[in-house]
C-alpha cells in the first residue's frame, strides 16, 4: 500500500483504509508536488509491510509542540496537542491506591477531552465481572485471550482502562525539512511518523512504570514500515473507542481516539467474533462482553473490521494488521450472498404485516438459525430477527416469547453495554405504539 494521507477514518483503530493517491490534494513543497491532505490534517494513510524509503536528506527530527494540562482543563485550541492523565490523580498515589488504573491521554481536539469530562458521573469506579473470566495465553495467532469458565451471552468478561488514549490518526505537523529539500510524499510522511514517535516517547514516559512495561510487552506488527516502536504498537493494538464523531468534527479533522489496553489488545480477530466491546466514558473504561454462549477455554475473538462488509472489503481493512483472515466466512465464497439475504429479509413492510403470525415466527427463526450457524451475532440484523421473533410470539407462544425476549436483552447488553429491557430493531418500528399498530394490523388466527 502506498503512503499518503487519508480521507476516511479507520474502523478499529489506526488502520489504513485504501485511498487512491490521485484523490488526495497535492501541495507544493519547495516547488515539488506532494500528494497529501492539507498540512495539519491529521488523516494519514500509512505504509504497511516492508518499506525501504530513506528519511529525507538533512531532515532533523523535532518534537512536535505539546502542552501538559491539568485533568480538568478543556479550554485549549483544537489541533494543538495536549497530554494529561485521567482520571485525576493525587500526588503520591500509586496503582495500589487506584486499582482501576490511570490512562495516559494525548488529545488534539478539546472535544475529545470535554466529551469525557462532561459525562455525568465521570470519573466513576469501573464495574467488573464478579469473577475473573479471562486469561491471556498462547494462541494459533501468537498470544490471545481465553475464557476461564463457561460464559453466557451478554455477560461481562472484562473491564479495563486504556493504558494509552491517543488520536485515531497521527496529529500531523509539517516536519522540519531543510529549505530547498527534495522529498517525495512517502518521505514526507515518514518524517512525520518520526516526529510523532518523539512525542509518543514523552507520553509513554509519563505512564506508570507497570503500564509502560505492559505497553512494551504488546505485539508490534509494524517493525519494517517506518513506524517507531511506540507508534507501531499503537497501530497494531489500538482499538477505536471514541471514534464516533460528527460530520462537522470529521470535517475539522477530529476522528476521535484509539485506546491501547493491557488485556483487550491481546484479543485476536475473527469475522465471526464471540465478544464485543463497548466504551464507557463515565468510568473511562472498555467492557468486553460475550456475544453468544462461550465455553471454558474457548479463545475470545473480537472483530477488527465491520463484519457486515463484504469479504473483499473486510480483507482490505485487515491488511493493515499484516495478516490475511482465513476464517470460515472469508474462505467460503457463498457467505456474501448469505449476508445479502440476511439483510434483505429484515424489513417489515406491508407484505410482512399481511404475513400470518405463524409464518412470521418461522421466518425469523429461519434467519436466526442461519446467523447462529455462521456465528454472525455481531450483525445488527441479528437484533432485528430477535425483535421479530419476540414480537411475533407475543401472546401466541409464551415459552418462545420469553426465550427470544431474554436473548434480545442479552444481545442488546453485549452490543450496547446497557441492560435495555426492550429495543426495537426493526426498521419502521421505534416505539411501543408502533408495535401496537403492527400487532393490530396482523391477521388474527
Ligand atoms: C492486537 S494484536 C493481537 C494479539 C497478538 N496475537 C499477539 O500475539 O500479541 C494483532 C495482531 O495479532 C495477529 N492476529 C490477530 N488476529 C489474527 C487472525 N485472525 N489471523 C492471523 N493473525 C492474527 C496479527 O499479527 C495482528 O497484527
Amino acid at each position: 500500500m502506498k503512503r499518503g494521507f487519508l480521507n476516511k477514518p479507520p474502523t478499529r483503530g489506526l488502520v489504513d483504509p485504501p485511498t487512491q493517491t490521485e484523490d488526495l490534494p497535492v501541495i507544493e513543497f519547495n516547488g515539488i508536488p506532494i500528494h497529501v491532505a492539507q498540512i495539519g490534517q491529521p488523516l494519514v494513510r500509512l505504509a504497511i509491510g516492508k518499506v525501504n524509503i530513506p528519511l529525507p536528506e538533512n531532515y532533523e527530527a523535532r518534537k512536535p509542540f505539546y502542552r501538559t494540562v491539568e485533568w480538568d482543563e478543556t479550554g485549549f485550541a483544537d489541533k494543538e496537542i495536549y497530554m494529561t492523565t485521567l482520571p485525576p490523580r493525587k500526588s503520591g498515589e500509586t496503582l495500589a491506591d487506584n486499582p482501576d488504573n490511570w490512562t495516559q491521554c494525548l488529545f488534539n481536539f478539546a472535544e475529545q477531552k470535554r466529551s469525557i469530562l462532561s459525562t455525568p458521573g465521570f470519573p466513576s469506579r469501573m464495574v467488573r465481572p464478579p469473577e475473573v473470566r479471562h486469561r491471556v495465553g498462547p494462541s494459533s495467532f501468537g498470544t490471545g485471550v481465553f475464557a476461564t469458565c463457561d460464559i453466557q451471552m451478554g455477560q461481562l468478561i472484562l473491564s479495563e482502562r486504556p493504558l494509552l488514549l491517543s488520536p485515531v490518526c497521527i496529529p500531523v505537523q509539517e516536519p522540519n525539512l531543510p529549505k530547498g529539500a527534495t522529498v517525495t510524499s512517502d518521505q514526507f510522511v515518514l518524517a512525520q511518523m518520526n516526529d510523532y514517535e518523539e512525542l509518543l516517547k514523552d507520553c509513554v514516559d509519563h505512564m506508570e512504570p507497570e503500564n509502560r512495561e505492559a505497553f512494551f510487552k504488546l505485539h508490534n506488527s509494524h517493525t519494517e514500515d517506518g513506524s517507531g516502536p511506540i507508534f507501531g504498537r499503537i497501530r497494531t493494538n489500538g482499538i477505536g473507542i471514541m471514534s464516533k464523531t460528527s460530520a462537522e468534527q470529521k470535517a475539522a479533522g477530529n476522528y476521535g481516539c484509539t485506546g491501547v489496553f493491557n488485556v483487550a489488545s491481546y484479543l485476536n480477530h475473527s469475522c465471526t467474533p464471540n465478544v464485543t466491546q463497548t466504551f464507557s466514558r463515565k468510568t473511562l473504561s472498555m467492557q468486553v462482553r460475550a456475544l453468544r454462549n462461550i465455553k471454558k477455554d474457548e479463545e475470545l475473538f473480537m472483530s477488527y473490521c465491520d463484519v457486515g462488509d463484504p469479504t473483499a472489503v473486510r480483507q482490505k481493512q485487515l491488511q493493515s494488521y499484516g495478516f490475511q483472515c482465513t476464517c470460515r466466512v472469508c474462505s467460503d465464497p457463498t457467505t456474501d450472498a448469505l449476508l445479502e439475504g440476511i439483510r434483505d429479509n429484515t424489513l417489515l413492510d406491508e407484505r410482512d404485516s399481511r404475513r400470518r403470525v405463524k409464518s412470521m415466527i418461522a421466518h425469523a427463526e429461519k434467519w436466526l438459525a442461519q446467523i447462529e450457524a455462521v456465528g454472525w451475532q455481531q450483525l445488527k440484523e441479528y437484533g432485528s430477527y430477535l425483535s421479530m421473533a419476540t414480537i411475533a410470539t407475543m401472546g401466541k407462544d409464551s415459552a418462545k416469547h420469553l426465550h427470544y425476549q431474554a436473548k434480545q436483552e442479552a444481545w442488546t447488553e453485549a452490543m450496547y453495554g446497557e441492560p435495555v429491557k426492550m429495543r426495537f430493531f426493526i426498521p419502521g418500528l421505534s416505539s411501543p405504539s408502533d408495535l401496537k399498530s403492527l400487532l393490530d394490523a396482523l391477521p388474527r388466527k
